[in-house]
């Protein structure tokens, strides 16, 4: 049986590291860090993360510069709030919450937020850092992913990773990070031929697929370490609605040797790495280090 990594714990410790830092640099520096999310139109689960990125900021100490557009508003009016924003100084962190409504174009709006205080490290200036191996803001689940796996001691190097899911926000930075680590990496998406031989081989399993309990434990290795990035609302047959994974948690848990549940698994990490980047940003601008 699969011993639970406790995602939701472990960022509660790291906030709580960053409540008392905060309290120190506010002293040294006379300000508090900040973050601006944008958000436009009204989709609920956009909604919903975006309000417990405000509490978590709250909790730490950071000022939120949230903004939130009708879904109608257009480029033009997000690129200069973007370009505000960039040169405001109370503003360390700025994340425009996607997916945006189709007549946006989310890249051009990424692309415009200064690469130093790109929060959800999506900027190809970040990006491009992350590929050389580089230090800088980094996208915040896969770093979120990367930090539950160091807290859980689980070897990386030389152990063959299968990330599954290649998309910018997700799999393609978090199989960089894994290379980094030194783990074997494949990287398997809806075109790959016979996913379960290939995830049969992962000794770090990965997915981060949007598809519920997609994973079965036919696929799993035995005593694979598993990371569950998905978020799936599903309801069921008596209407009522729940947060599952893309892991068939119940099965896979009695042949891992480790495994994220959802919720409480990856998803408090993104939020974690997501203060944590602003802190990173604040830090930098008045010469220190900050990791
Ligand atoms: N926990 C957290 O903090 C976060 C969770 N999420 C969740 O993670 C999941 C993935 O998010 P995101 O990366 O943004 O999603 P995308 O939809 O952008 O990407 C999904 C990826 O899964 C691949 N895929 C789809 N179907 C299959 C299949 N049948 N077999 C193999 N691969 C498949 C796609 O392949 P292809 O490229 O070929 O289309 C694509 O690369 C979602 O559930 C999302 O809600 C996202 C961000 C943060
Ligand atoms: N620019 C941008 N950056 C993102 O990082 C980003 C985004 N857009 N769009 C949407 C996805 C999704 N995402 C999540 C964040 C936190 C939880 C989270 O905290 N989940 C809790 C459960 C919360 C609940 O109960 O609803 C958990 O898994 O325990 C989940 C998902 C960030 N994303």
């Amino acid at each position: 049986m699969a011993e639970i990594i406790d995602g939701k714990a472990l960022a509660k410790k790291m906030q709580a590291a960053m409540a008392e830092q905060i309290v120190e640099l506010q002293v040294k520096f006379g300000r508090s860090p900040g973050l601006a999310v944008l958000m436009v139109g009204d989709n609920p689960a956009s909604a919903a993360y975006v309000r417990g990125k405000e509490t978590a900021c709250k909790r730490v100490g950071i000022t939120s510069f949230g903004k939130h557009f009708p879904a109608d508003a257009s480029q033009a009016e997000l690129e200069l709030v973007i370009d505000e924003l960039n040169q405001d100084d109370r503003v360390d962190g700025i994340l425009v919450q996607l997916p945006l409504p189709e007549h946006l174009d989310a890249i051009a709006l990424i692309n415009r937020i200064h690469p130093d205080k790109d929060a959800d490290g999506l900027h190809p200036y970040n990006m491009g850092r992350l590929m050389r191996g580089e230090e800088g803001l980094q996208s915040c689940t896969p770093a979120g992913v990367m930090k539950l796996l160091e807290a859980a001691n689980v070897a990386i190097a030389g152990k063959t990773a299968v990330v599954i899911g290649r998309s910018i926000l997700v799999g393609k930075p978090l199989a960089i990070m894994l290379l980094q680590a030194n783990a074997t990496v494949i990287m398997a998406h809806s075109r790959t031929d016979d996913l379960a031989a290939i995830t049969q081989k992962a000794d770090i399993l990965v997915a981060a697929v949007g598809k519920p309990e997609f994973i079965s434990a036919n696929m799993v290795k035995s005593g694979a370490v598993v990371i569950d990035v998905g978020i799936n609302r599903i309801t069921d047959y008596e209407g009522n609605s729940r947060l599952v994974g893309d892991v068939d948690f119940e099965g896979v848990k009695a042949i891992a040797s480790q495994i994220t549940p959802v919720p409480g698994g990856v998803g408090p990490m993104t939020v974690t790495m997501l203060l944590h980047n602003t802190i990173w940003s604040y830090c930098r601008k008045y010469g220190i280090t900050y990791s």
